[in-house]
């Protein structure tokens, strides 16, 4: 939990510093001019299970994850290949990524699937930051955000034109999600403590949820097999960011996982 407790409070702080930087009034201006929001809720329903492929430069727990990292580069593989989606992080400090990387892969004619804003969301202002800047879809870790704000941290995103994709780690969040309005719940593979990845864990929270919520096993999945397993669990979609980023070969990595579903062209 360390380390999370530590990115949630440099964020407090970031997020201040932006509030006085940016006023909210500028923000919304910018959003008039976005472009339309792309269906994630649909892109993740279609038949067979969905890649929601992420652009991450480093994490705290590996380092950089590739020499020749080049963000709109790995985007346009992604979609090209079959991805369904793309996360891109929108943290600068911890993952080496930024609104701006956001922006020009939601913007890129490339790049045509919905793109999910990453970052640590503690206050709806990221919410419109993300909007402003052509995200179709944020995610919400339950943990980080106050029990009470939930519900308008969701209905915000969707009043907004984009679905959220909330983060649980034990059951009782995953209610919780299911409880505030969500309609996407992720189940993070990886324990917070320990870094152990373990897919019958992400099962057991996965049954308590109701049919309709669209599910997505996250992290630690590393190969074509694992998105065959999870498929079989019954998740929506999976996201996957190192096991593609770490690849010689992205396209052939992206194909492993997308062309998963019973071995057919998605
Ligand atoms: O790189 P992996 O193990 O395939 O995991 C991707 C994604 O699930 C992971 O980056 C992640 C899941 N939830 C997060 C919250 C913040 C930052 C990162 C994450």
């Amino acid at each position: 939990m360390f380390m999370l407790d530590e990115i949630l409070s440099h964020k407090v702080q970031e997020v201040k510093e932006k509030q006085s930087l940016v006023p909210l009034k500028e923000i919304k201006e910018k959003i008039a001019s976005a472009r339309m929001p792309r269906d994630f809720y649909g892109a993740l329903k279609k038949p067979g299970i969905s890649l929601i492929a992420e652009v991450k430069r480093k994490s705290p727990s590996k380092g950089e994850l590739r020499t020749d990292f080049d963000a709109l580069s790995l985007a346009r593989m992604y979609a090209k290949y079959g991805a369904r989606a793309i996360s891109v992080l929108a943290d600068v400090k911890y993952f080496g990524g930024g609104a701006h990387v956001v922006e020009r892969i939601a913007n890129d004619s490339q790049v045509q699937v919905p793109v999910m804003y990453k970052e640590f969301i503690i206050d709806p202002y990221q919410i419109y930051e993300a909007r402003a800047v052509g995200a179709d879809a944020v995610l919400m870790i339950v943990r980080a955000i106050e029990p009470d704000r939930l519900p308008e941290m969701i209905e915000t995103a969707h009043d907004l034109g984009m679905q959220a994709l909330v983060e649980c780690f034990t059951a009782e969040e995953a209610e919780r999600a299911v409880t505030a309005g969500a309609r996407i719940v992720g189940i993070n593979n990886r324990d917070l403590q320990s870094f152990e990845v373990d897919l019958a864990r992400s099962e057991d929270i996965r049954r308590v949820l109701p049919e309709g919520v669209v599910t997505v096993s996250e992290s630690g999945l590393t190969c074509g097999a694992d998105a065959r397993k999870a498929e079989a669990l019954g998740f929506d979609a999976m996201l996957v960011g190192e096991a593609i980023l770490k690849a010689q070969d992205v396209p052939a990595r992206v194909r492993e996982f997308a062309y998963s579903y019973m071995g057919t062209q998605v």
